[in-house]
């Protein structure tokens, strides 16, 4: 079997070892092993899941990689206004769709997220959220469709995948981000968080509280750290947020575990800097593809 399936979540199965784990509640990836490159039987696990995450549909997981539609933060967009930070779909249960394909390159299943009657009550705009995720020997692919169903109206949203790379966080370098503009949300005053900063590093690190929205993302990003690394390839997202909270705001949040931020980076491929404008009928994709190093 390429993949099991039970009422709450789905275990992808490559025949080379790999497996990833998705948990309808918010579509939310919540584990992905792969074997070492060039290495035996052994699987690790690349994504970081908080042991004190809630993963019975409570709230948002605390790690693997929430899907963030229609808004990225508070909401600022007035046909957001009532929604939660970062949305709604990253806690509401999507459907199993179906199996696209499942050989020897991947094994690769489709979730979807259509208006029901709670997002109704916060959010009137009609729809269709399509996520696709296949697992293959040493690489993982997540890709979201946003669809606008309606005959007449606009959809404007931000959409991000919130991935939580496993690493030793102290010791990861980001690139190639040099150069790049980038929105500082650590600043506490308005007027700073508003001014566009210059990178200068050529590898980013996160050894203090980071939390950076990079305009103009590259196509390609590398995460190293001694040992280790991933690449992450991007396709329709236009930033990249950069997300580790250190000691500094890990500890004031509930759900983190115990020094649970020197564990992971959150690498985020997102559009999230103002809205992305579908017409009817029209489709945004953005893909993530994560591949071991
Ligand atoms: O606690 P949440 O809602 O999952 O958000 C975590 C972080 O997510 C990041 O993407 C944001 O840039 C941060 O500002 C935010 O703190």
């Amino acid at each position: 079997m390429p993949y099991e399936k039970t009422d709450e979540r789905v275990v992808l199965k490559h025949p080379k070892g790999a497996t990833a784990e998705i948990l309808l509640f918010g579509a939310t990836v919540i584990s992905w092993k792969t074997p070492e490159k060039g290495g035996h039987g052994n699987l690790t696990e690349r994504l970081f899941v908080s042991s004190k995450a809630a993963l019975d549909g409570s709230k948002a997981v605390r790690g693997g990689i929430p899907v963030v539609f229609p808004c990225f933060g508070p909401p600022e967009h007035p046909d957001h206004s009532r929604l939660p930070q970062h949305g709604f779909a990253r806690n509401e249960i999507w459907t199993f769709d179906s199996v696209l394909f499942d050989n020897d390159t991947g094994v690769s299943v489709q979730l979807t997220l259509q208006p029901n009657s709670a997002i109704a009550k916060l959010y009137n705009k009609k729809f269709q959220l399509t996520y696709v995720v296949t697992v293959a020997e040493h690489e993982l692919s997540t890709d979201i469709h946003v669809l606008n169903t309606a005959s007449s109206e606009a959809l404007d949203f931000q959409a991000l995948l919130h991935t939580y790379v496993r690493a030793p966080a102290n010791e990861v370098s980001i690139s190639p981000l040099l150069g790049k503009f980038y929105i500082d949300k650590t600043e506490t005053q308005l007027e700073a968080r508003d001014t566009l900063k210059e990178e200068k590093r050529s590898g980013v690190d996160v050894r203090t509280f980071t939390d950076s929205v990079y305009e103009s993302a590259p196509p390609k990003v590398n995460v190293t750290w001694p040992g280790g690394g991933l690449e992450l390839k991007l396709i329709g997202f236009t930033t990249l947020t950069v997300w580790n909270p250190q000691a500094e705001a890990g500890r004031k949040i509930g759900d983190m575990e115990e020094n649970g931020w020197e564990r992971f980076v959150c690498v985020e491929p997102g559009y999230v800097r103002g809205f992305k404008q579908l017409g009817p009928g029209e489709t945004w994709v953005g893909k993530q593809l994560l591949e071991v190093v």
